[in-house]
């Protein structure tokens, strides 16, 4: 699912954004002077390609397809591939090899595999399964947080509570994030103090990092602008897993979300390594091995990548 706001994508020719939005570029250079800072020397990516990526497949992709996946990607200098969420496999069926698929592949030494929690029982099977970093989900829109996880707000914060507090004295990392940050499939336009309140709220039950998803792809500029400002008054930058240092996206760019209608897919991660290092920022990732990676999983899904970057390979790289 888009979990990179359309100004990262749009950033893929970022002079061009610049030029055509004054304001962000006025507010990027107030930064700059404010901060004394540049862009970051350093982006971490977190891949969600074999979780969020494959979660919408209609096919059920098969656990060794699932596994050597994550496996090409343990290569290819990725830090965190969030692996497979434990889940309803009634409500994502795609997602019920889970156990398998975290017990199948082979952990790299500097790689995390976060696995997706969305309560006590999910907690627990990824824990029996090896989980050593889990993710918990939460949302900005009453509604599709019903729909996405059967509950609202109030009744996700406590089961989150509950997830942290016991992954606490596991000494289990939680990140958590917010989907429908820059609208929601059935709301709408969502208030950027209801995303900060609550980034807010994961932040104070214990999250280390808050992602903040664009769940369908509708963000311009201008709302990501006015999001980020209100979240940044509630929640640390370091700890904001979006805008600043940490950014999502998949292998291929694959994904939608299954409680999303609309949702057309993650930025690529191809796209996003090309655009960060042609800015002269560090990934620590090997963008040739991560098209590898796309070619294998396109080719198992007999699919065409969303990567323009994989696609126009042999004219640009
Ligand atoms: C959250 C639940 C489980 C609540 O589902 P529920 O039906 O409300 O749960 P319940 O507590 O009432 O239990 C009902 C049944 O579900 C079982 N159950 C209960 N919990 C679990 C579990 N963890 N794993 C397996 N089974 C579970 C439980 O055992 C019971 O089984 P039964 O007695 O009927 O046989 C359900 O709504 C669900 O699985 N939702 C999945 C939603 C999902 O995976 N969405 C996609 C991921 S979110 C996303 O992609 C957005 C993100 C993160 O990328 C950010 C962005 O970009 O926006």
């Amino acid at each position: 699912m888009g979990n990179v706001p359309h100004t990262v994508k749009h950033c893929l020719s970022y002079e061009q954004l610049i030029q055509d939005y004054p304001r962000l570029k006025r507010w990027l250079l107030e930064e700059k002077t404010n901060t004394g800072h540049e862009y970051p020397e350093f982006v971490k990516i977190v891949e969600v390609g074999p979780r969020d990526g494959l979660q919408n497949e209609k096919e059920i992709v098969p656990t060794g397809v699932k596994i050597q996946l994550i496996d090409m990607l343990s290569g290819t200098g990725l830090a965190v591939i969030e692996a497979t969420s434990f889940v309803s496999s009634k409500w994502v069926p795609q997602m019920a090899d889970h156990t398998d698929v975290l017990r199948g592949i082979q952990r790299a030494p500097h790689v995390r595999y976060p696995v997706l929690t969305p309560n006590m029982q999910g907690f627990q099977d990824a824990v029996a399964a090896g989980a050593t970093e889990v993710a918990v989900f939460g949302s900005a829109s009453e509604t599709f947080s019903k729909k996405n996880i059967n509950c609202s707000i109030d009744e996700s914060m406590l089961r989150f509570e509950e997830v942290i507090n016991t992954a606490k004295e596991k000494q289990i990392p939680v990140r958590g994030y917010v989907s429908c940050a820059l609208g929601c499939p059935h709301e709408g336009y969502i208030q950027p103090s209801k995303v900060s309140e609550v980034a807010k709220r994961l932040y104070e039950l214990g999250c280390y990092e808050i992602s903040l998803g664009d769940t369908i792809g509708v963000g311009t500029p201008g709302s990501m602008l006015k999001m980020l400002q209100s979240v940044m008054k509630e929640v640390p930058t370091n700890a904001l897993a979006m805008g600043v240092c940490v950014v999502d996206s998949a292998v291929a760019g694959l994904g939608g979300c299954p409680y999303a209608q609309g949702s057309s897919g993650n930025v690529s991660t191809e796209d996003v390594l090309y655009m960060l290092h042609g800015m002269g920022i560090e990934t620590g990732v090997n963008l040739a091995k991560v098209i590898e990676a796309g070619d294998f999983i396109c080719n198992a899904l007999r699919r065409e990548t969303n990567s323009k970057v994989a696609k126009a390979r042999g004219r640009t790289l």
